[in-house]
């Protein structure tokens, strides 16, 4: 049944859309493969967007259907404009027309980097979405054993936080509870209104779905005064970006050449860089396990993220690959190699998202401790 609209007028028909975030390997896509199996998140459409230039995500979401989106053209806040829009809009019509099968809402994994505020500006505002799509809430994974320095080093995980409806504590199985109090405070200072809840193994400790859906419609006020600030610079931001557009030629010549209006800056921070490193040849696992374990012990401060498919000797599956900071999560498999995409052709393929870390470091240590020159171009 269609719940009630704003002030108790029409029916609420909007698609409602769940926006989930959280810093990177903070267990978003963890959750969401519990959420997806869970009978109430059937008929759920899913946008799926990943900083780094090879996705990995998607492969690890156990739903394949022609409702999974990958948004793969850069990070959803920065093109959001482009890749959200055209992804809901596509959805929509193709639903209409019966193309696919009808969904009764989206769930958006955004990446670790993403800032909240352009993808809820967008979802509020464009006409087109909003008028058929309603954010039903911001639902942020907060690592129970990473997020304290997450927070300190890193704005867009304060915003992620911040801007919360509510807050899913992750991995709290391998937090001590001290770890988890002292992050509930800083939480709370950051963003009082918002429940927590914890996540342990994957799954959350209460709420079943209803820890993620039907937070209602989206409202700044109840948190912090920043937030409303945010989400008014990105109107203005919105504003002068069309006004830009408006003015400038999509693209002109100069001397014979075509010159482009330069992209809109990044929103990240610079610091912050990824890259893929490509084996060409199957792995001896000990070696390559070798080879990480010291990466992490010696550059673990400096690394946000690892993941990648490894193509293992002996092994006809790909070997999944997680780490965060120091800590390598227990290797899985996939249940077969992906048919499309750049990991199709069963090559290994790490990617790397690190500050100030040059990619020779990391490939010297591969190299030497699996004895296999890491390919020089990564694809
Ligand atoms: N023990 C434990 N491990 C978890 C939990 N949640 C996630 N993990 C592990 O943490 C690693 C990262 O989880 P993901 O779900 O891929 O994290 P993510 O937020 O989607 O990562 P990005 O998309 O790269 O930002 C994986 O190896 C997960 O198995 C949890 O609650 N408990």
């Amino acid at each position: 049944m269609a719940a009630e609209g704003p002030a108790g007028g029409a029916p609420e028909r909007r698609i409602p859309v769940t926006v989930l975030t959280g810093f990177l390997g903070a267990g978003k896509t963890t959750l969401l493969n519990w959420l997806l199996a869970q009978p109430g998140a059937d008929g759920a459409a899913v946008l799926i967007n990943e900083f780094g230039e090879v996705g990995v995500d998607h492969l690890l979401v156990e739903k394949v259907d022609e409702t999974l989106v990958l948004l793969d053209s850069g990070c959803l806040c920065c093109s959001v404009q482009g890749d959200l829009v055209r992804a809901l809009k596509d959805l929509f019509m193709r639903a209409l027309r019966r193309e696919i099968r009808p969904f009764s809402r989206v769930l958006i994994e955004t990446t670790g980097l993403a800032d909240p505020a352009p993808v809820i500006h967008t979802l509020m505002e464009e006409p087109f979405i909003a008028e058929r799509y309603r954010c039903d809430g911001v639902v942020t994974a907060v690592d129970a054993t990473h997020a304290l320095d997450q927070l300190g080093a890193q704005r867009e995980a304060v915003r992620q936080v911040a801007m919360a409806d509510r807050l899913l504590l992750t991995k709290c199985d391998l937090a001590d509870a001290d770890a988890r109090a002292a992050l509930a405070a800083r939480l709370a200072e950051l963003n009082p209104a918002a429940p927590q809840i914890e996540v342990h193994g994957g799954v959350p400790a209460a709420g079943g779905v209803d820890a993620l859906f039907g937070c209602g419609l989206y409202d700044a006020a109840g948190k912090l005064p920043d937030v409303a600030a945010w989400l008014g610079e990105e109107k203005v931001r919105r504003q002068e970006a069309e006004r830009a557009a408006r003015a400038a030629p999509m693209a002109w010549r100069k001397g014979g050449a075509v010159v482009r209006p330069a992209a809109p800056p990044s929103r990240h921070d610079d610091s912050v860089t990824s890259y893929v490193i490509r084996f060409d040849e199957p792995l001896q696992w000990y070696g390559f396990a070798d080879a990480l374990g010291l990466i992490l012990q010696v550059y673990g401060e400096r690394i946000l993220r690892v993941k990648g498919l490894l193509d293992v000797a002996g092994d006809p599956l790909p070997r999944v690959v997680q780490c965060v900071q120091h800590v390598a999560y227990p290797p899985s498999s996939l249940p077969a190699w992906p048919r499309s995409g750049p990991c199709s052709d069963r090559r290994s393929r790490l990617v790397f998202i690190v500050r100030e870390l040059p990619k020779s470091e990391v490939e010297v240590i591969l190299a030497s401790l699996t004895g296999q020159a890491p390919a020089a171009e990564a694809a």
